[in-house]
């Protein structure tokens, strides 16, 4: 089942591409992602992981505000699926081998926060905007994403971000160390990630316990305070919602 989400393995790398023109975070987007999540854990040839996406113009725009406006939806159906994105990035944040963003277009939002949970970033520079538009779509970042965005982004470039929602693109990213490197088109971006993620052949077992120790407050903050967080807002953005 690949609608969201594509995969291939290229040597030992596995590649996910992500293949809506949007690639926006609803129930059946994560159910696939962790479907393939699943199937890299069993290959044990598989020692890296690119994330990458075949839309024209998007890597990722986050979350699918028109599913989660659907009237069907209460806000125990909003409250589920945000622990659910709270789940997902916790199991990248513990994945035991690097996940690597290829960023091939605009990054918005949980797309944004997606990406920083990845462990490393690499951009193309012709086209894509990377921002945080929190302030503009009235939607809040949950406890846990400030640590995420924290571990990719230097806090003083964050801020600027966060309370703007502007828009950056590569080169700018790469001045802020967010992304490792640059490439002029997407072919070459497509041919460094790959070539970027088969440097790391390490053992799974170190890779995990790294990741869970480097992350562990993230975790302490998911497990601690995104539940109740997760319990207000799910209410508030649910009635705000429906009213539009
Ligand atoms: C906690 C979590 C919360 C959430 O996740 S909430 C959901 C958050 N998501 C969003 O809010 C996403 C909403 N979507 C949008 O805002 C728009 O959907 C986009 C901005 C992503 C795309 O808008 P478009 O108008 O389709 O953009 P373009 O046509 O791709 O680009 C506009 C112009 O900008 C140029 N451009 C693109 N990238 C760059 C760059 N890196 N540097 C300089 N210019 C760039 C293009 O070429 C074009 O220009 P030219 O209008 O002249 O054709």
């Amino acid at each position: 089942m690949t609608r969201f989400i594509a995969i291939k393995t290229e040597e030992s790398t596995a590649v996910l591409t992500m293949n809506t023109p949007e690639n926006r975070h609803n129930p059946e987007f994560l159910a696939e992602f962790n479907q393939h999540l699943d199937q890299i854990e069993a290959d044990k040839n598989i020692k890296s992981v690119v994330l990458t996406s075949n839309s024209e113009k998007n890597w990722s725009l986050g979350i699918d505000l028109e599913w989660m406006a659907n009237t069907s939806n209460t806000p125990e159906t909003i409250a589920g699926f945000m622990s659910d994105v709270t789940a997902l990035l916790k199991r990248i944040i513990t994945f035991p081998m690097p996940i690597i963003a290829a960023l091939n277009g605009h990054t918005f939002g949980n797309g944004a926060v997606l990406a920083c949970a990845c462990d490393f970033r690499l951009m193309k520079s012709d086209k894509g905007f990377f921002c945080f538009p929190e302030v503009d779509v009235m939607v809040p970042f949950l406890p846990s994403m400030f640590p995420i965005i924290n571990k990719a982004i230097p806090q003083a470039f964050f801020n600027r971000l966060a309370m703007s929602g502007m828009r950056v693109g590569a080169q700018e990213l790469l001045d802020n160390k967010v992304v490792e490197a640059i490439f002029a088109d997407e072919a070459q971006l497509q041919a460094g990630a790959l070539g970027f993620a088969q440097q790391f052949n390490k053992n799974r077992w170190i890779y995990a316990q790294n990741k869970t120790q480097m992350n562990k407050q993230i975790v302490l903050t998911m497990e601690t305070e995104d539940p109740i967080f997760i319990d207000n807002i799910s209410k508030l953005l649910w009635k705000n919602l429906q009213q539009k």
